[in-house]
């Protein structure tokens, strides 16, 4: 193999698929766990025992014995070669953590030249470089935009033990990753960690584990434990175009001017040029409706909003922009604690929407509107990855209130998600956000916090409604418990709402409470 094979393969493997969002969606791909099962079927596979261990033949009496002997010592030569190989796959991991990559598309350039020149120079020498060979591949595979191409380049060009030694280091990297999540995730001073807590036991007596958030200092009464702003949100589609900004959802005083859309459509506005160029520059110059025909696609998905009330489908298109926007803006580091919006919402949970003629149209609506600006994004929508992320918004997001009650009568719209005073549910929602620590907000029927909208924007904080405790779980009511003080209504109604809407059995010290009371009332 020449030298530059791979090098010559990979930069023609880069234009075929064009840079940009390609690029972006490839490394999606990567990080998919449909992907990664793929890959795990192909690493690491075991080279020949022979290949590290050569195994002795000595001529033997008994066949059989013999037979078993050696198969004995075959398997204890492979366990040992998985091992050493496992082993030096991590110590290889460790160094390159430490190192610092290239920012700059010129410098990775380089650095990927060198990387794969470096390679093949070394599996060429022979198996005793076949680890080098293996790290360096992956350096490059590190600074190359396109991963699963190039992953797909090394199969053909580098010798197979190295590419299973490739391979194995790109799957144990993704899982690293994903186990530093919550070490690193929610940053200290957002004064909440999320931990491993138990939800319960299935029928047949397995525990569940759910995770939830814990206090990580004390906290008093009214003291505000920290302020979210949300990964997407979305206007009530009765209220868009009217008072209320498209970006942050606050509600614009008579008294001042709204600020229109700077690209010229009318169905928008905002409470300010701040709110309305990050809207433009996140998703809007995606779905905006300015100088296009009523017949056109902007045109479609967003009567298709206004005509159902729904918001859904509108946030799903802005998460997938967003993505978009982050993925060609941010400036990468290469470190390894660093997340990006698909791997916060990654790790929600979420419940199955089923597939239907409304998915159906929506998924077809979304497609015509994104895929003609967005390359890549036919095959990241699939049926799937729209019901998901469909399902874990209708399942973690809150219902925003920017407007006091009694200020303004919003209609409802047919959508599932928290409220954020449930104590209150005459309170009008301006539209739904989906936060990423507040998600793991668990529930209680006497909760010790409250969600609310200070600022009467989407910005969310959360405030303790009696002392807490670092270490203590925190949580919040995701249904109607009380209303002035006084219970609105028994347990048995709560828990049935919570099993309907959440699918969880409420086993709160009030549910335990008022369900011993009702116990003993009824021997009575
Ligand atoms: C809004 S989701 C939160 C899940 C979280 N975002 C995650 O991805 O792990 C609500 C789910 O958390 C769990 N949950 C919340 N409060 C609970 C409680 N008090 N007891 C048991 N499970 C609870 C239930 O499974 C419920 O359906």
């Amino acid at each position: 193999m020449k030298t530059s094979t791979v090098a010559l393969i990979a930069v023609g493997a880069v234009v075929t698929v064009g840079i940009g969002y390609a690029i972006y969606f490839d490394q999606k791909r990567r990080n998919d766990p449909e992907f990664r099962k793929r890959l795990s079927t192909v690493a690491p596979k075991t080279p020949p025992a022979t290949l590290a261990f050569p195994c002795i033949s000595v001529p033997h009496p008994h066949p059989e014995r013999e037979r078993k002997r050696l198969l004995k010592v075959k398997k204890s030569e492979e366990e040992a070669f998985k091992n050493k190989a496992a082993e030096s796959i991590s110590q290889a991991l460790d160094e390159i953590a430490n190192e610092t990559f290239p920012v700059t598309n010129q410098d990775k350039e380089k650095l990927f030249v060198e990387e794969v020149a470096k390679g093949e120079e070394l599996a060429a020498r022979g198996e005793e470089f076949y680890n080098e060979a293996a790290v360096s591949f992956f350096r490059a595979l590190k600074v190359y935009p396109s991963p699963v191409e190039l992953v797909m380049i090394y199969q053909k060009t580098v010798p197979e033990p190295v590419f299973n030694l490739v391979m194995a280091m790109m799957s144990l990297d993704v899982k690293r990753k994903q186990e530093l999540y919550y070490k690193v995730y929610p940053p200290a001073e957002m004064n909440v960690r999320i931990d491993e807590l138990p939800e319960g036991v299935t029928d047949d007596g397995k525990q569940i584990i759910r995770r939830g958030l814990v206090a990580t200092r004390d906290f008093d009464e009214g003291e505000v434990i920290y302020t979210e702003i949300p990964v997407v949100s979305a206007l009530e589609p009765a209220l868009e175009g009217q008072d209320f900004c498209n970006f942050c959802l606050k509600q614009i005083p008579a008294s001042e001017s709204t600020v229109t859309c700077s690209i010229g459509c009318e169905k928008v506005v905002y409470c300010s040029t701040d709110c309305e160029k990050k809207a433009v520059a996140q998703y809007h110059q995606y779905l905006c409706t300015s100088s296009l025909s009523l017949s056109s696609k902007e045109h479609e998905f967003a009567t298709y909003a206004t005509k159902n009330n729904v918001k859904y489908p509108g946030m799903i298109a802005r998460f997938l922009a967003t993505m978009v926007y982050e993925e060609t803006t941010k400036v990468p580091t290469g470190r390894d604690d660093e997340y990006n919006t698909w791997d916060h919402i990654e790790r929600l949970r979420f419940l199955e929407v089923n597939p239907g003629p409304t998915e159906a149209l929506e998924i077809k609506l979304l497609k015509e509107l994104l895929g003609p600006k967005v390359p890549g994004i036919d095959e990241f929508v699939t049926e799937e990855r729209y019901l998901t992320l469909k399902g874990k918004l209708q399942y973690n997001a809150y219902g925003v209130e920017t407007v006091a009650e009694g200020e303004k009568t919003v209609p409802k719209s047919p959508e599932q998600h928290r409220n954020a005073r449930s104590t209150s549910p005459a309170h009008p929602l301006t539209g739904a956000a989906l936060y990423r620590a507040t998600s793991y907000l668990a529930h209680s029927c006497e909760p010790n916090t409250a969600v609310s909208f200070p600022r009467r924007t989407q910005e969310l904080a959360l405030v303790a409604t009696r002392p807490i405790k670092q270490g203590e779980e925190l949580t919040t009511s995701y249904v109607q418990v009380d209303s002035d003080g006084e219970p609105v209504r028994g347990h048995v109604e709560r828990k049935k709402e919570l099993a309907d809407a959440f699918r969880f059995k409420c086993a709160c010290k009030r549910c335990e409470r008022e369900e011993a009371a009702a116990a003993s009332s009824d021997r009575d």
